[in-house]
């Protein structure tokens, strides 16, 4: 088997810089053991998240300069919209300025008080708007996906009989839609079946409940159902995204993943009405409609970013790099979860640091342990992004207590990789004289953006 390069050259370069150990030290205590809190100036290799961190190409930065700033009616508007409904299918767009924007408009829009939203897996800002909307998420994935070192392919899939019990529980009438999110992030990046989300839609439809879908990732997600999923082999993963988002019926995007933008994102439906009350929204919480809150030029790289991120060379290249890193990562025993995911490598704090209870935060600790072997940045995902239970005000206590090395798409090389690879296999050698952190701050909203602790 030959060796395969990026499909891509490099036309310009950001230089960035390596840190001391005495840097990392100083700059993680100010930063108050939270990687989210450091400076990128003191960080040399940045896999904090895939959010809005990749690299655009020459044809975006050209769509740059067509920005139409007019205030109503911007050509880019028009653009985005047909890139929508030529990829995706959905017919109404409303552009937002990144996914929680969309995810608080349809959450006002479709909630009610004492709601249940069943979906597979929880993200932060979705639950978050869900609730804020007077709903209660309700967790619909396999067990399988609890698990760090279950290998099911699938492991995104919804368990039927968890969505069957709770719609007999609530009623249909309590439930404005099923949450349906493609490559679960805080499962490890981990797709759906088209088969399970098949079933998924019959099921629903028994019901007459809407399905709403976090396309965050859709373009990895439908990589990983050509590639394991049997009889998509010989699918585009284009048509395999148009499959996906036709069993859906709107959709909620952070353009800042898999549509390769900066900044941006939108809400897509199919259903007239909610549509025109998004439409009336979003003049309230984010800019006219016809740009949501963000420029027009923004508008046209993310129309030219859909169109790349469903291109066949440029996903194999990008699952392939992650895939690399999560590859050499197991091959040196260090736990990650597994099957590796689609946007990075999550490491298993709970097995790298058994000595410490989740009171110590395992993965907020590794996370500060990485920066300081070599100035990678890693996100916690663990039981401070899980934050408290609203009825009891006790920590949510996950079984996955995790460390994310989330890989931009297009920035880094296979260099990079081995060296983030060997910080990670450093502090796992070391691991047994980690100790754990105390939180001394801790914020009412998603307390891990700006949560401070010291050591215990
Ligand atoms: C599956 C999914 N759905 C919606 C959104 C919101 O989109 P947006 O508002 O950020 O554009 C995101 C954002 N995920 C980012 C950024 C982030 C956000 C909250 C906590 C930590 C990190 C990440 O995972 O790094 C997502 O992954």
């Amino acid at each position: 088997r030959r060796s395969w390069a990026e499909p891509y050259k490099i036309k310009m370069v950001e230089p960035v810089k390596m840190t001391t150990r005495k840097d990392r030290e100083k700059a993680i205590s100010e930063a108050g053991y939270n990687t989210f809190l450091l400076r990128s100036g003191d960080v040399y290799i940045d896999l904090l998240t895939d959010s809005g961190t990749s690299a655009m190409s020459d044809r975006q930065w050209a769509g740059m300069m067509l920005g139409d700033e007019a205030y109503a009616g911007s050509r880019n508007y028009y653009n985005l919209e047909d890139a929508v409904r030529q990829f995706y299918g959905y017919k109404y767009l409303v552009p937002t300025h990144q996914g929680r924007a969309a995810e608080h408009l349809i959450s006002k829009i479709m909630i009610s008080d004492g709601d249940v939203i069943p979906g597979n897996m929880y993200f932060t800002t979705t639950r978050l708007h869900q609730e804020l909307a007077g709903g209660t998420f309700a967790d619909v994935i396999i067990d399988e996906a609890h698990d760090p070192e279950n290998e099911h392919p699938f492991k995104g899939n919804v368990d039927l009989q968890k969505l069957e019990d709770l719609i007999k529980k609530h009623g249909p009438d309590r439930m404005p839609y099923v949450s349906i999110a493609t490559a679960v992030n805080m499962a490890g990046g981990q797709p759906i079946s088209l088969e399970n989300l098949q079933q998924v839609r019959e099921l629903t439809a028994e019901y007459d409940i809407p399905i709403i879908h976090d396309m965050t990732r859709v373009a990895e997600n439908a990589y990983f159902i050509k590639k394991k999923e049997p009889g998509y082999a010989d699918k585009s993963v284009a048509a395999i995204v148009r499959q996906i988002c036709d069993l859906t019926d709107g959709a909620t995007m952070s353009a800042k993943k898999d549509a390769l933008v900066n900044i941006g994102g939108f809400l897509a439906v199919n259903d007239r009405e909610v549509f025109e009350e998004a439409r009336n929204l979003v003049v309230v919480y984010e800019g006219l409609h016809t740009y949501g809150g963000l420029a027009g030029r923004d508008m046209e790289a993310m129309a030219l970013g859909i169109e790349e991120s469903v291109q066949e060379d440029h996903i194999r290249a990008r699952i392939g790099q992650v895939q690399y890193l999560g590859d050499k990562l197991i091959g040196w025993g260090i736990p990650v979860v597994r099957p590796i995911g689609s946007h990075g490598v999550f490491l298993d704090a709970r097995k790298i640091l058994p000595h410490l209870s989740q009171d110590q935060f395992p993965a907020q600790t590794l996370a500060a342990e990485l920066y300081l072997d070599a100035g990678v940045r890693a996100m916690e995902r663990g039981v401070v992004s899980a934050g408290r239970n609203t009825e009891t005000g006790e920590h949510n206590y996950p079984d996955l207590e995790l460390v994310r090395l989330t890989i931009p798409r297009r920035v880094y090389t296979q260099a990079h990789m081995d060296v983030v690879a060997e910080s990670v296999a450093e502090v796992f050698a070391n691991r047994e004289k980690i100790s754990g952190l105390n939180m001394i701050y801790e914020p009412k909203y998603l307390r891990f953006f700006q949560a401070r602790f010291e050591r215990a």
